[in-house]
């Protein structure tokens, strides 16, 4: 039925059988290209025999967060990376995947994991001495990916650092191994598949030693891993369910930690705003004495709770936005899996595979003036009020039915992180050689749905201060 569809808007060549070649060879680059090449318009292309059709400006916008079309069947075929993690069917009766991940990041747990959280950050930034230089997306990411691990994993996991690193390389060659091939030739068996699925295996064999143990001893624990079990899912369940999680928690909330930094740095007056908040938020609960680690500082920061945090650090939240705008380059998936709908004139057939650009959203000047500067006072909460009478115009964190579950984690990870690391170090973001950026380097778009790190390295060079106002 999908090949009778004649459409009436520019459609990419495709072969038989793997569709449109250029998509599988680079996506981001392809998606862009035809972004230019369809002149605003609605365009198609196809994978394997599969139509996928990129909507467009606001017409394509409420269509796309408006009418009741498939998330998961969107992002299982096209987004490659997530094609073997993604849960085949919805987690367990009418319950969501998404639904059910939120249970692990309510209020109260988040509340009460607060303390221990940021202890996992002092623990891991006590470990980088008192200066140096890191690459930020290992180790600024390694910070995300261990209080991710809070919120999805299980404690014998967590309160062990070789274990963390592990699962921080099993992750990476679970990602590494979801290439495009893998929706063509999903059986074909070339290293980075083979690797992943190692790397599965290795996840699977991790958490089974783990459940055995619990159950041999008898012990329960207070944590995400011991939920899993209650409800009585298999460790296949166990296994997808906590690579999910991790994946709908680190890879995103990793890199656009890195990316405000890098922005923060090429516009000293905002990093030194977000500093001066940072010093007032501290200096608020007591007088800090400087200190070789930031352990006191995180037992202050947890005795004032989440809502303190969350309260008292507007400019973060101002920045962390302005950067999602920019960043966040790729394109929203979807399938329609209702009767057909028409957008703009076109039959968008049942079965088809819908896209959504964010930048056709992120970067109208009519909605974001000058919209490739970096201007936080965008995200006033009155110049936020006055975009709402246009609609949705901001994708960041998602729109209409599946907005993210996760905002409110993310944005209290990143900012204890920031916060962290700017009271107990100077730092800056400096380029390969060590100089200071003058402007923002350019990303390394390897991935459709994802924010992808910088092509060129940089580093995020630290000194430790004596703690209190500068
Ligand atoms: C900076 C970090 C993050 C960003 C930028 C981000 C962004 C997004 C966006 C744009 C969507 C909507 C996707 C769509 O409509 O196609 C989404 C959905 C989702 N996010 Fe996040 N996210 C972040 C962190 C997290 C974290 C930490 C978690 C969980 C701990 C999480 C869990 C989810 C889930 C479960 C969904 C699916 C919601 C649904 O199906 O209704 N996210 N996120």
């Amino acid at each position: 039925r999908k090949h009778d569809v004649k459409l009436n808007i520019p459609t990419k060549r495709s072969f038989w059988y793997i569709g449109t070649p250029e998509f599988f060879v680079d996506p981001f680059g392809f998606i862009m290209e035809c972004i230019e090449w369809s002149k605003g318009e609605l365009f198609s292309f196809r994978v394997m025999n599969n139509t996928v059709i990129v909507l467009r400006g606001i017409p394509g916008r409420d269509a796309f967060f408006s009418k009741g079309l498939d998330f998961m069947a969107g992002y299982r075929m096209l987004n490659p990376q997530l094609v073997d993690v993604m849960p085949v069917s919805e987690i367990k009766g009418d319950e969501s995947w998404a639904g059910f991940m939120a249970n692990f990041i309510r209020s109260e747990v988040l509340e009460r994991m607060y303390p221990t959280m940021l202890q996992d950050i002092s623990k891991i930034i006590d470990t980088w001495g008192h200066s140096g230089a890191t690459d930020p997306f290992k180790n600024v990411y390694e910070l995300v990916f261990a209080l991710s691990m809070r919120l999805a994993t299980c404690n014998e996991f967590c309160d062990d650092p070789t274990k963390v690193k592990a699962l921080m390389r099993i992750f990476d060659r679970l990602e590494a191994g979801s290439t495009p091939t893998s929706v063509i030739l999903p059986w074909f068996p070339t290293p980075a598949r083979i690797g992943r699925l190692l790397a599965g295996g290795e996840l699977y064999k991790m958490i089974s030693d783990v459940v055995q143990a619990r159950k041999k001893e008898g012990r329960r624990e207070d944590d995400p891993l011991q939920v899993l079990i209650d409800k009585g899912f298999t460790l296949v369940e166990i296994t997808r369910f906590i690579a999910m999680t991790l994946f709908a928690a680190v890879t995103n909330s990793g890199n656009v930690l890195c990316w405000l930094l890098i922005y923060l740095e090429v516009h000293p007056a905002w990093k030194n705003r977000v500093r001066t908040e940072i010093q007032d938020f501290l200096e608020t609960s007591s007088s800090i004495q400087s200190q070789p680690s930031v352990a006191p500082i995180a037992n202050i920061i947890a005795n004032m709770g989440t809502e303190a945090m969350e309260a008292q650090t507007p400019n973060l939240d101002l920045c962390i936005n302005e950067t999602l705008r920019m960043i966040f380059t790729g394109t929203f998936m979807r399938r329609n899996v209702a009767e057909d709908i028409f957008v703009s004139g076109t039959r968008i057939a049942h079965g088809t595979f819908l896209m959504y650009p964010t930048a056709d959203l992120h970067f109208d000047p009519s909605i974001y003036p000058s919209p490739h500067s970096f201007r936080p006072d965008r995200w006033s909460p009155e110049a936020v009020e006055d975009r709402k009478k246009m609609g949705i115009t901001f994708l960041g964190w998602g729109a209409g039915r599946h907005v993210c579950v996760g905002k409110r984690t993310a944005l209290l990870m990143m900012k204890m992180i920031v916060v962290l690391v700017m009271a107990g170090f100077e730092a800056d973001i400096v380029d390969e050689r060590g100089q200071m950026l003058k402007e923002l380097p350019a990303a390394k778009h390897d991935m459709l749905f994802k924010v992808c790190p910088t092509k060129d390295n940089v580093l995020l060079r630290y000194r430790r201060k004596p703690i209190g106002r500068d």
